[in-house]
């Protein structure tokens, strides 16, 4: 009987569907030792290094499994890369690189020839490279580090061993740098967007993907701007898409994300527009895996379409990313190589088939305009776009003779066409 003197309806007995019987990763259940699981240290790490020695954690498996692998050079590296083990740009770059610093900890590669050795470094760097095309950073940091040796090589007196070390010891320093970078780009970020939100916030947030301590070397890239704010005790929310189809949101960020005690709601991706409108979204965040020269963007599938209905409800959309995601060399986003990844990604999920496995269209990267650069340009884009397909459409059910008046076409050579 309720207190209103009405009968109670019949108890559901099943789980309400807002928070089902919650069920915890086996790894995560807590163990009487403070701040282990299971005998496991509870930091999440993508990569943890020692001099000549790597281990990656198996994102693959999460967040069921919290299953370190040991990568002993750079073809297992490049297994890991291609089959997003390890996956999120800045990974990805450290993960190569430090795969050939554990080889030649390990004494790979010629030892008397200072040209040799070099050779040896850009051969397996090259390899590398060839994993995952999209992301920019491990081919800028290839390049940085292809110099770097140029350098050491000039240098008088320098020996093969000497040489070694040093290339060791400037790929070790590729972890500092990238957390550090990480805490600068959420510092940065944190403190703009409460720039822009009445009364300095708290503030809701909406992100896509993974970019945090599992895409990076720690903290974060967009997760970094999340963490930062949550810091400053200024973060109300964030909500984190699923991110299909490998679900680096739900699995992945939403995992983290609670790790480390920050409020977060994984939405599907399809209710990401009715989420902004109705649940007070004030910015959305995103990651990036390449950057162009004229701002142009390419992130994960989903990324267009959130920027598209970001833009339409006025919503400050920001990309979070470090200079090595900025690849100068290309005028615009349509240079970007866009990966293609089987379409199993999509028909299944965990082994499980999800769809009959007809003609799907591959999940692949997808392009953006960055923000700053959307206002005029992408609003008249999509206009032009809108209108060209309408009159398309209507051209087709005209009589021949009849004429449409159209829209102006781009002017030439600023055509720009979204992809996927
Ligand atoms: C800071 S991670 C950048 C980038 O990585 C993700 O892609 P993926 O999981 O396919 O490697 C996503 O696009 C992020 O924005």
């Amino acid at each position: 009987m309720s207190r209103h003197g009405t009968p109670a309806p019949d108890r559901d007995p099943r789980p309400s569907p807002r928070s089902g019987p919650p069920v915890t990763p086996p790894w995560a259940v807590p163990s009487p030792r403070k701040g282990r699981c299971r005998g496991v240290a509870m930091v999440l790490e993508s990569l943890r290094y020692r001099r000549g020695s790597l281990e990656v954690l198996n994102q693959r498996l999460l967040p069921g499994q919290l299953r370190y692998e040991r990568v002993g050079g750079v073809e297992r590296a490049w297994g890991a890369i291609r089959d997003m083990e390890v996956r999120g740009a800045p990974a990805i770059a450290l993960l190569g690189c430090l795969s050939l610093a554990v080889e030649l900890a390990g004494g790979a590669g010629p030892s008397d020839d200072l040209g040799a050795l070099e050779e040896f470094v850009g051969q397996k760097l090259g390899f590398l490279l060839s994993a995952r095309p999209t992301a920019a950073n491990l081919g800028r940091e290839a390049e940085r580090l292809q110099t770097f040796v140029r350098q050491q090589v000039e240098t008088p007196g320098v020996t093969p061993q000497q040489l070694r070390e040093s290339i060791i010891e400037y790929i070790e320093g590729l972890l500092e740098k990238d957390r550090r970078d990480n805490r600068n780009i959420g510092a940065h970020g944190a403190s703009d967007i409460l720039g822009r939100v009445p009364e300095g916030g708290p503030v809701t947030l909406l992100t896509h993907c993974n970019t945090g301590t599992l895409a990076t070397a720690g903290y974060g890239t967009a997760l970094g701007v999340v963490r930062a704010l949550h810091q400053r005790g200024s973060l109300s929310r964030v909500f984190c898409t699923e991110t299909r189809p490998y679900n680096q949101g739900s699995r992945l960020s939403a995992l983290e994300l609670r790790h480390d005690g920050i409020p977060v709601t994984i939405i599907a991706d399809s209710a990401a527009a009715v989420t902004m409108r109705e649940r007070g979204v004030q910015a959305v965040v995103v990651g990036a895996d390449r950057v162009a020269a004229n701002g142009d963007v390419a992130n994960k599938i989903g990324t267009f379409q959130l920027a598209v209905a970001a833009r339409h409800m006025e919503i400050p959309f920001y990309v979070a990313a470090p200079s090595s995601t900025c690849d100068p060399t290309l005028a615009s986003g349509r240079l970007i190589p866009i990966e293609e990844r089987p379409g199993t990604e999509l028909t299944q999920l965990g082994g499980v088939l999800l769809a009959d496995p007809g003609r799907t269209i591959a999940p692949k990267k997808l392009r953006v305009i960055q923000q700053q650069k959307l206002k005029k340009r992408l609003e008249v884009g999509i206009r032009m776009r809108i209108e060209r397909e309408t009159v398309q459409r209507a051209q087709g059910g005209l009589p021949k003779k009849l004429a449409l008046v159209t829209a102006p076409g781009p002017a030439k050579g600023k055509a720009k066409k979204g992809r996927g």
